[in-house]
């Protein structure tokens, strides 16, 4: 093996390569890069990959638009937790005066947003918020076992190619008896490290904790690590120190099923957990550890995600 160049963990020329080789395209947005044909297609062969070795699980897959109920993120408190990341939908609602005052101001280059009023929706933060009232009422025996795919938005913006505000996750998401959650989420982590060393990635895992917002939110970060609640599989990618997280696994406990009604097949309140794939991050971590030219990859790696 080769020793890595002295710049492998240089973010700025990670990125720098990576629009060179045409994987990446540079938009005006901090983290809304676009996604060049070959990106494109490791992203979905890793994801094809994932599917293929949870296919005897059984898991539904259901689709959801990238966007949520105004109602369902005040109900889920991600206000209270998260208010620094949400996204917010706004749109036009005044009459023939107003549009002309609008766009008169778009012209004269004077800002223009308080023309605007919010509408029903926010952009979706997690994959799988959508799913956990589709569970609402009694579960049969062995609970449920569902898999989403979508666009999620966080405001985070920023210059690191890892840190998008929008992206892709790959989630499962299992309802059922406290014991059968838990073990499906420990059975998971294995897996996931597995999955992923069987790609050439050098990933750990390690408790964590969400980014809770403020003061008070320091406690709860506490409390989650406490209680191992959130684990995440992790990988460097733009430094070697910090490595990043690749993989996130949550044990919800009764937080969703509380709020939605969720209840076992013996009638006690049902516990959730979700396991999400970070499906750029994945494919960055992939170019990062075997080079910008996937035709070089090793053969085991190509043979995994070209079956
Ligand atoms: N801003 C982001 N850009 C790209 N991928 C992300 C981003 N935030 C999260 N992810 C991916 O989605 C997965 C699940 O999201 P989760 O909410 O658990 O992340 P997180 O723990 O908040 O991530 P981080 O601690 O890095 O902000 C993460 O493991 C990661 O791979
Ligand atoms: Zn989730």
């Amino acid at each position: 093996m080769t020793a890595p160049a002295p710049d492998f963990y240089d973010p700025a020329a990670f990125m720098e390569a990576l629009v060179a080789a045409g994987l990446v395209i540079p938009t005006p947005v901090q983290g809304g890069w676009g996604r060049g044909p070959v990106f494109e297609d490791l992203l979905q062969r890793f994801d094809a990959h994932v599917m293929r070795e949870a296919a005897d699980d059984g898991a539904t897959e259901l689709t959801f638009p990238p966007i949520i109920a105004r109602t369902m993120i005040e109900s889920l408190g991600y206000l209270d937790n998260f208010p620094q990341l949400v996204g917010s939908i706004h749109s036009f609602f005044g009459k023939e005066a107003q549009a002309r005052e609008l766009s008169q101001r778009v012209h004269d280059g004077q800002r223009w947003e308080d023309l605007l009023d919010i509408t029903e929706s926010m952009l979706l933060p997690a994959a799988c918020y959508p799913v956990y009232p589709v569970f609402s009422g009694l579960l049969p025996e062995g609970g449920r076992l569902v898999t989403v795919k979508n666009w999620c938005y966080r405001h985070e913006p920023s210059a690191e190619p890892t840190r998008l505000q929008s992206f892709r996750m790959r989630e499962f998401i299992r309802v059922g008896r406290p014991d059968e959650v838990e073990a499906w989420r420990d059975a998971w982590l294995h897996r996931g490290l597995a999955l992923l060393r069987g790609l050439g990635l050098p990933v750990e895992s390690d408790v964590a904790n969400d980014p809770f917002f403020g003061r008070a939110g320091k406690m709860m970060a506490v409390s989650q690590r406490e209680q191992r609640l959130k684990f995440e599989i992790v990988v460097p990618v733009i430094a070697a120190d910090r490595p990043t997280a690749i993989c996130s696994f949550n044990w919800h406990q009764e937080h969703f099923s509380g709020k939605f009604g969720i209840r076992a097949a013996g009638g006690e309140t049902a516990h959730t957990a979700c396991l999400g794939f970070g499906l750029e991050r994945v494919t960055l971590a992939l170019l990062k550890h075997h080079g910008l030219d996937p035709a070089a990859w090793p053969a085991d790696v190509r043979q995994a995600l070209w079956p």
